[in-house]
């Protein structure tokens, strides 16, 4: 199952909302289609979405070019960039959305001075090669988190929140990837997937992808985490991240921040797997960053089955913000920060 593909100048999407019990896809055909796949999380997880946002992009910039004859490609760069802040919208908080589409209109303007079918072709092949990237990224980056794992010198019993998986990338995944690098070196004892309500991520998702891969999989409801980290021995607690500001502050999916709360209590060490590309060094702290706030009726129900009264009150963000003192190392294909903070984090971008 591919996450997502580039066919015939279209772009396939995996629907995640019916997985695991189903296999269907989504074919856009045009930019607008792209943002609300984003919206729905039928695409989802912060690098996924930031490749099929930059293949969104290479929609509008053919549809533009279909639907206008260009009098100057000056022209045609401003509707493309309307187009990308519009598909920016699509979700908040997981920068590499932003990133990506700021990487494509760079792209762009790079070769304003060439004519509008130029920037089309290049445009298409700067979104293949983010593709590619990312597979590269996901590969170095697990090996880092293993390295650094695998110094315990025994297998590892793991617990991971929601799904940083493949279905969260273009490659193996970021924090799953880590764990298929340990599996491979028969590090893997156990893995403790949370089932992450309300989307249910690590149930639908974590759970059947590392059974995929026959690596050993335990299904828990999010408040099992303290008991299992008590009595279930865990080594470690491995996540992926959306937004990660210059001092560490880590942006994941709600329900991550207690989980580092519950890791700090049990002694057990928390770490963050995320691209150089989720780092978003304009905040300073945390509490800058955008948290998405979803429908309710996610929150009042399962799967779309009701569990609640249609009036019930409902808070419902979609992400937490784990403070840096919470996190042990966070795992980038460049390397490994340790004990993050703002120094760690100045020195390790060279600032
Ligand atoms: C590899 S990033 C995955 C990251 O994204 C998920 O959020 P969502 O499913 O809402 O896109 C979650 O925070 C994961 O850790």
């Amino acid at each position: 199952m591919d996450t997502l593909r580039w066919q015939n100048g279209q772009l396939v999407l995996l629907d995640q909302t019916k997985l695991p019990l189903e296999e269907s896809y989504i074919t856009c055909t045009k930019w607008q289609d792209v943002y609300d796949a984003i919206s729905i999380l039928a695409v989802r997880g912060a690098p996924a979405i930031g490749v099929a946002a930059a293949y969104g992009s290479v929609l509008a910039a053919r549809m533009l070019a279909d639907t206008r004859d260009y009098e100057s490609t000056s022209e045609f760069l401003a509707d493309f960039s309307e187009c990308c802040r519009c598909l920016d919208e699509a979700r908040p908080t997981a920068v590499n959305l932003h990133w990506a589409l700021e990487t494509m209109k760079a792209a762009a303007y790079g070769a304003e001075e060439q004519p509008v079918s130029s920037i089309l072709q290049l445009l298409e092949d700067k979104a293949k090669s983010m593709q590619a990237e990312d597979v590269a990224i996901n590969t170095a980056m697990s090996e880092y988190g293993a390295e650094e794992l695998a110094a315990a010198g025994k297998p590892l019993t793991i617990l991971t929140h929601c799904n940083a998986g493949a279905l969260a990338t273009a490659g193996v995944g970021t924090a799953l990837g880590v764990i298929r690098s340990l599996h491979k070196r028969g590090l893997i004892r156990m893995v403790y997937a949370d089932e992450t309500r309300p989307l249910l991520q690590g149930a639908r998702l974590t759970v059947s992808e590392l059974m995929a891969d026959g690596i050993p999989v335990t299904l828990i409801t999010d408040n099992m985490a303290a008991w299992v980290m008590k009595t279930k021995g865990v080594d470690a607690v491995v996540v992926g991240a959306d937004r990660i500001t210059a001092n560490g502050d880590t942006a994941n999916k709600i329900g991550t921040y207690g989980v580092s709360i519950l890791a700090k209590e049990h002694g057990v060490p928390f770490y963050v797997a995320a691209p150089i590309s989720t780092f978003d060094l304009s905040l300073d702290k945390g509490e800058q960053i955008p948290i998405e706030e979803r429908n309710h009726d996610e929150v009042r129900s399962i799967q779309g089955v009701p569990t609640a009264l249609p009036e019930a009150a409902v808070f419902n963000p979609a992400f937490d913000v784990t403070p840096h003192e919470n996190i042990a190392a966070i795992f980038t294909e460049k390397g490994v920060i340790r004990k993050p903070d703002t120094a760690q984090v100045h020195a390790f971008f060279n600032i």
